[in-house]
Parts: C-alpha cells; sequence; structure tokens
C-alpha cells in the first residue's frame, strides 16, 4: 500500500451506458478514517459510481484509487481493501448466525474464522441468538449480521449502500453507533443513504449527485450555509406590537406572514442574536404570543439544489 492519507481518490470518472452518460467526470477524495456520503435522487448515479470504485464496473474514463491502489490497473487489491454491505442483506436465512460467519471466514481464509466469528457476534449483540437459523431474524439482525459479515475480512474502506433502509428507529440509531465507531477504529466508509438526517449524523464530507455531477460537496455545515441563514418566528396577535417590533428590528431581514400574523426575523443563528432581538422586543413590551427558531436543514439543502427529496418516487429534474 503507498502512503497516502485518502483512502478514495476520484478524478474525472466517466460512465455511459449505450449513450446515455450516466457519470459526468466526477471527482473527490476521502480522507482515511472518515466517512463519505454520496447522496442524490433515484437514477443520480450513485450505485455506477460505487460498482465503479468496487471493481465490479469499468469506467469509461477518469481514474479511481483505494488505499493507494488503481481500480483498473490494481482491482485484486483493491478487492482486498474493501468491502461492501448493499440494501438487501446478503445472508443465508438457511444457516445460523453463527454458519454465516464461519462461512465468510473460511471463504477468506481466515486461520480463525470461529474466533473471529465469536467476536463479532458479541461485537454486534447478536450472541443469544447465534445458533438460531437467520430466516427467524428481525431485519435489524440481519442487517447488523450483514455488517457484521462484512468486518470479517477487517477491511480498511467499508461501502454501506443504504445500510438503515427500512430498519426502525432503535434499529438505525445502533447502526449509526456501530458505524461511528467503525470510523473511530480507522476505517473509512463510503456511504449512500436516503435519510438525510442520517448524512447529517455520520457523514464528516458529503456530494449530491444530479444527473451524473457532484452539483454540491463539503462538510454538512459547509452545505448549509450554500442556503439563508435561520430565522426566528414570532406570533404577534396586536397590531400596535407589530408595528412596533417591526420599527425596532428595522435593520434585519424581516417578513410578514399576515395570514398567521406571524414575523419572520433572519438570524445567524447565534445566541447573542437570539438574545438582542428577545430583549429589544421586552424593553418595549412587545408581546409574543409564539416563538419559533429556524434552522437550514440539509433536507433544505438538497430540495434547493436538486428539487425534491431523495430517492422517493420517481426521478425529479431540475435545470441548473
Ligand atoms: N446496466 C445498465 N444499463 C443501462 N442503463 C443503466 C444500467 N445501470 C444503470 N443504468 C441507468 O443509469 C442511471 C444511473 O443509475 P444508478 O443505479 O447508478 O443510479 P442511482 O443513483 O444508484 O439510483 P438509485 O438511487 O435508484 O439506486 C439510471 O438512469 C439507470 O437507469
Amino acid at each position: 500500500m503507498t502512503m497516502t492519507q485518502d483512502a478514495i481518490t476520484v478524478r474525472g470518472l466517466e460512465k455511459s451506458y449505450k449513450n446515455v452518460q450516466v457519470l459526468r467526470g466526477i471527482s473527490f477524495n476521502v480522507p482515511k478514517g472518515t466517512v463519505f456520503a454520496l447522496l442524490g435522487p433515484n437514477g443520480a448515479g450513485k450505485t455506477t459510481a460505487i460498482k465503479i470504485l468496487t471493481t465490479l464496473l469499468t469506467p469509461d474514463g477518469g481514474t479511481a484509487s483505494l488505499c493507494g491502489y488503481d481500480v483498473l490497473k490494481q482491482p485484486a487489491q483493491v478487492r482486498r481493501e474493501i468491502s461492501l454491505t448493499g440494501q438487501f442483506a446478503a445472508v443465508d436465512g438457511a444457516l445460523t448466525g453463527r454458519e454465516n460467519l464461519r462461512m465468510i471466514g473460511k471463504l477468506r481464509h481466515l486461520k480463525d474464522a470461529g474466533k473471529k466469528a465469536e467476536e463479532l457476534l458479541a461485537r454486534f449483540e447478536l450472541s443469544g441468538a447465534a445458533d438460531r437459523r437467520v430466516s427467524s431474524y428481525s431485519g435489524g439482525m440481519r442487517r447488523r449480521l450483514d455488517l457484521a459479515m462484512s468486518l470479517v475480512g477487517a477491511p480498511a474502506v467499508l461501502f454501506l449502500d443504504e445500510p438503515t433502509t427500512g430498519l426502525d428507529p432503535q434499529s438505525r440509531l445502533n447502526m449509526w453507533k456501530i458505524i461511528k465507531e467503525l470510523t473511530r477504529a480507522g476505517t473509512t466508509v463510503f456511504l449512500t443513504t436516503q435519510y438525510l438526517d442520517e448524512a447529517e449524523q455520520l457523514a464528516d464530507q458529503l456530494a449530491i449527485l444530479n444527473k451524473g455531477e457532484i452539483v454540491a460537496a463539503g462538510t454538512p455545515a459547509e452545505l448549509k450555509k450554500l442556503l439563508p441563514p435561520g430565522h426566528i418566528e414570532l406570533k404577534i396577535l396586536e397590531e400596535r406590537h407589530l408595528l412596533e417590533a417591526r420599527a425596532l428590528l428595522q435593520e434585519f431581514k424581516l417578513h410578514f406572514d399576515e395570514g398567521n400574523q406571524v414575523l419572520s426575523v433572519e438570524t445567524d443563528g447565534s445566541i447573542a442574536h437570539l438574545t438582542d432581538i428577545l430583549n429589544r422586543l421586552k424593553n418595549a413590551g412587545v408581546s409574543v404570543s409564539e416563538l419559533t427558531q429556524k434552522q437550514p436543514t440539509l433536507e433544505d439543502v438538497f430540495l434547493m439544489i436538486v428539487g425534491g427529496p431523495p430517492e422517493k418516487g420517481a426521478e425529479r429534474h431540475v435545470n441548473f
């Protein structure tokens, strides 16, 4: 392995199916031990990118390397460094949890496949169910086993394609905890997800892919800065109080929703800003019946860029 701080380097990656260009020259880096989330609507090219990075598909142009190995020139070395966990758990329902893990260990030629299986069963809280057939496992248990199976070979880079789709909230939280632990231990995680809160929770860096191009990239905080800052909404019922509030806050960007009697005041989201606004109103005796603070979310950013919620329903196209 060459010395590099990036676990994944992608430069100008292109791929077409027949005459449809699916990836139009995408580039990004993923530093070791971090989580990178690739987001995008259905058909954006996420799976195509994952297939190229995991050596399942040949790109038409550009380069990609994993842990310093070129996906085209050194596919065997790349495969040794990675593991791919798909949306549909690849476990064998007729075998027990323990048998599934041992089988993978043997396929990977581990000397102590049995010991590794026990260790992973314990780590994923499956020891109690180890001798039950996987067909009797819940969705969350299957997903945990699937992830445990992908860790048998201790991969440097883990590809997780929608790891929590279909899981209940508790199982999702467990999965997040496990993913965080993995990255703390140095594993690099490449994630696709339809849940923007998941991306926000887990990703150090994320990129939004739309029609084969990366249209926005950065940390969750950086992406949120693409939108106007947050605002507070003040419900003010009395006309004279409203007039007074508008005068007191005239240097702020204001918007008034007449139907709901709500005055929106743009803020940078800081406590200092909020305190200043509330003090002015309080000192002038302005009566506010309700206060709500609104901050832009990753979902807002996604909607602004892609024009529809991720992965839901039909493809939605927005012209830039
Ligand atoms: N083998 C193929 N032959 C022809 N077209 C394909 C093939 N595989 C994918 N495509 C097309 O390429 C585009 C990108 O597909 P891809 O599966 O990479 O998108 P995605 O972002 O992963 O979508 P999803 O979220 O629905 O999984 C889609 O329009 C898809 O129909």
